[in-house]
């Protein structure tokens, strides 16, 4: 999805990209049939309209065929109902289509993206990512429901009235058929040109939104920083960007039309004068001059309006050519062919061998991970210290295989997590992160993502046990209360218990604490840690800690520090080692500080 790789497939042929939307059109046969029947009715009902003028023209205007034109205009009344019924039956049948399509396409765009791997959003803005979502669907919509449906009825017309040219009168026709190309080739040629000019309009666009929400999001941290003027300016030159490309744009598509419209109208009416020199001659009826006067308009006027919907339906290409790439980002992070199934019972071993990590974004010459090799026995607890930036986290992300490591390997149970489903890994996990993320729905199912399905008793049971049922029964309407971005705001102390109650409910064999207790008062941290010392019973525990006194009852510490382990033992022979955990707690422990500590 880089700017490369958009650039690229700017060239590919102007509407191609909206072939990717044929399988969703394939679906659903009976509404495609529904829009393509009314669709050849109303042209039909048009296309008979101007024979019908011919003959009232040429017999009907004299005493003796009164009857003959009540007949007529009783005919005509009956094809303006038709057409009427027609175009609204066209109307519902394509414009449902165009709405089922963009939300069978959200759908698919939507369940690809949650599926990748976090090293995408690493590099992709989500704000641009939301944008695509909307935006780029919302135009094909417009281009399904309302383009694609002018674009094919004039084609249908444009054919149509040539044919019936050609019957009227073949040799004026001929003379429209060498004014075709005259008109063709430069709107070819031209709207390429909008094609581009759009995507360019489209791209600053999703900037511009994507900047917008990630500042609406921050609006504490902007304000408290005095940024909120930074942020309008910066938002402000994005959105005159925006609209400086879509200009552009709009000029393109406007010297399109003007160049459509003046070439089919020119060539018409030159064509027209050659037909009244032969009515003059007496060698044409009034009456055939009338039919193909008319099918000519409707020629032209399908041929215009083509030219426009042209403009629209190579916006919706260059939408559906930003979603495909989307659709066709690989996911990185699979299950093999045959993934080996994890032992049952589940042990909770996890062997990490001289693993080494290096995030794609990253500008540091060094890893984040630069050869661990640890082994966690079954029912261990392993606390994680070491300074920021040590490569805790990113130890635990390789273990949830959000990434593949670049050299090593962890093996959990004996199976390496490379060789089993990504899905059965995680499952084997219950990770209570440094951000908890709150979503936007009840309590109640906010802590059952630990095990989807879960019954009301079990979420209470979590919620009792990770000592949060007493704030969540004190809220309105308890755990149906609304949390996340609809609802209450939840503070770091309740989202860490919501996150332990998610744990507990989950009943993992392997528990990942990142700072799981760090936002909970002193006395709620006490109880907290009473019930994880009681979920941790019988599970592998590995636990990151800035705070030295939240890990002194591990079984074993190590010591990370650049992405390598540098000291191992408990906290009584670390102390003793003097090392790098040795500084660390005596600054935290506050004894014996020398003023190099501090400062180092
Ligand atoms: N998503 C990412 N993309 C690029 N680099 C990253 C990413 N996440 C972390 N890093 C880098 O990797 C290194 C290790 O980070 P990590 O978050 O694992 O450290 P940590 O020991 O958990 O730190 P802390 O205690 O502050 O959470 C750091 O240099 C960090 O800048």
């Amino acid at each position: 999805m880089s700017r490369n790789a958009k650039s690229s497939n700017g060239r590919a042929k102007q509407l191609q990209p909206l072939s990717r939307l044929l399988p969703y059109l394939k679906t659903y046969r009976g509404l495609v049939s529904g829009a393509l029947f009314f669709l050849l009715m109303a042209s039909l009902v048009t296309l008979a309209l101007p024979v019908a003028v011919r003959r009232v023209i040429d017999h009907g205007f004299s005493a003796d065929n009164a009857a003959l034109v009540n007949n007529y205009f009783m005919m005509l009344g009956l094809m303006a109902l038709a057409l009427g019924v027609a175009s609204a039956m066209r109307y519902y049948f394509v414009m449902v289509l165009g709405e089922r399509l963009v939300a069978d396409l959200r759908r698919d765009v939507f369940s690809h993206i949650v599926r990748l791997s976090p090293a995408f959003f690493d590099v992709n803005q989500s704000g641009e990512i939301v944008s695509r979502l909307t935006a780029d669907t919302v135009q094909i919509k417009s281009a399904f429901g309302a383009s694609a449906s002018i674009a094919l009825r004039n084609l249908i017309m444009g054919l149509g009235a040539l044919i019936m040219m050609i019957y009227t009168a073949p040799w004026l026709s001929v003379m429209v058929i060498f004014a075709i190309p005259v008109i063709v080739l430069p709107l070819i040629a031209f709207g390429r040109k909008v094609r581009g000019r759009s995507r360019i309009a489209q791209d600053s666009l999703a900037d511009a939104s994507a900047f917008a929400s990630e500042a609406i999001g921050a609006t504490r941290a902007l304000q408290a920083f005095n940024g909120e003027a930074m942020a309008s300016r910066q938002y402000t030159n994005s959105i005159d960007d925006a609209f400086a490309a879509s200009r552009s744009a709009t000029r393109a598509r406007a010297t399109l039309t003007a160049i459509a419209i003046t070439l089919v109208f020119c060539s018409v009416t030159a064509i027209l004068w050659v037909g009244a020199q032969s009515v003059l001659a007496g060698t044409m009826t009034g009456g055939t001059l009338g039919q193909f006067l008319l099918y000519s308009v409707l020629a032209a006027g399908a041929l215009g309006q083509l030219s426009e919907v042209w403009g629209e339906l190579s916006l919706a290409a260059g939408a559906a050519e930003r979603l495909s790439e989307l659709l066709s980002e690989p996911e990185i992070i699979t299950a093999p062919a045959t993934p080996k199934a994890l032992p049952q019972p589940a042990a909770g071993r996890i062997d990490i061998d001289r693993l080494a990590f290096c995030y794609p974004t990253s500008g540091a010459k060094a890893g984040a991970l630069n050869g661990i090799s640890l082994s966690v026995k079954s029912g261990e607890t392993v606390a994680i210290v070491g300074p920021s930036g040590a490569g805790k986290s990113t130890l635990f992300a390789l273990l949830l295989r959000f990434y593949d490591p670049v050299e090593g390997g962890i093996r959990l149970d004996g199976i390496d997590l490379r060789e089993a489903d990504p899905q059965a890994v995680r499952q084997r996990f219950a990770i209570v992160p440094q951000d908890v993320a709150i979503f936007a729905a009840s309590i109640h199912d906010n802590i059952a993502i630990g095990r989807p399905g879960a019954s009301r008793e079990d979420v209470r049971a979590a919620a009792i046990a990770a000592q949060a049922d007493g704030f969540i029964e004190k809220l309105e309407h308890g755990y149906d209360t609304l949390a996340g971005e609809r609802g209450i705001t939840l503070s770091g102390g309740q989202r860490q218990r919501i996150a332990i109650a998610r744990a507990i409910l989950r009943d993992a064999p392997i528990l990942l604490l990142d700072e799981a207790t760090s936002a909970l008062d002193a006395e709620s941290e006490t109880l907290v840690q009473q019930a994880l010392g009681q979920l941790m019973q019988g599970r592998t525990t590995l636990v990151i800690a800035h705070r030295l006194a939240t890990v002194l009852s591990a079984d074993r510490l190590i010591v990370m520090d650049e992405g390598v382990i540098v000291e191992e033992g408990t906290h009584d022979s670390l102390v003793a080692h003097n090392g790098l955990y040795a500084r660390l707690a005596r600054l935290q422990f506050n004894t014996e500080t020398t003023p190099e500590e501090l400062s180092g």
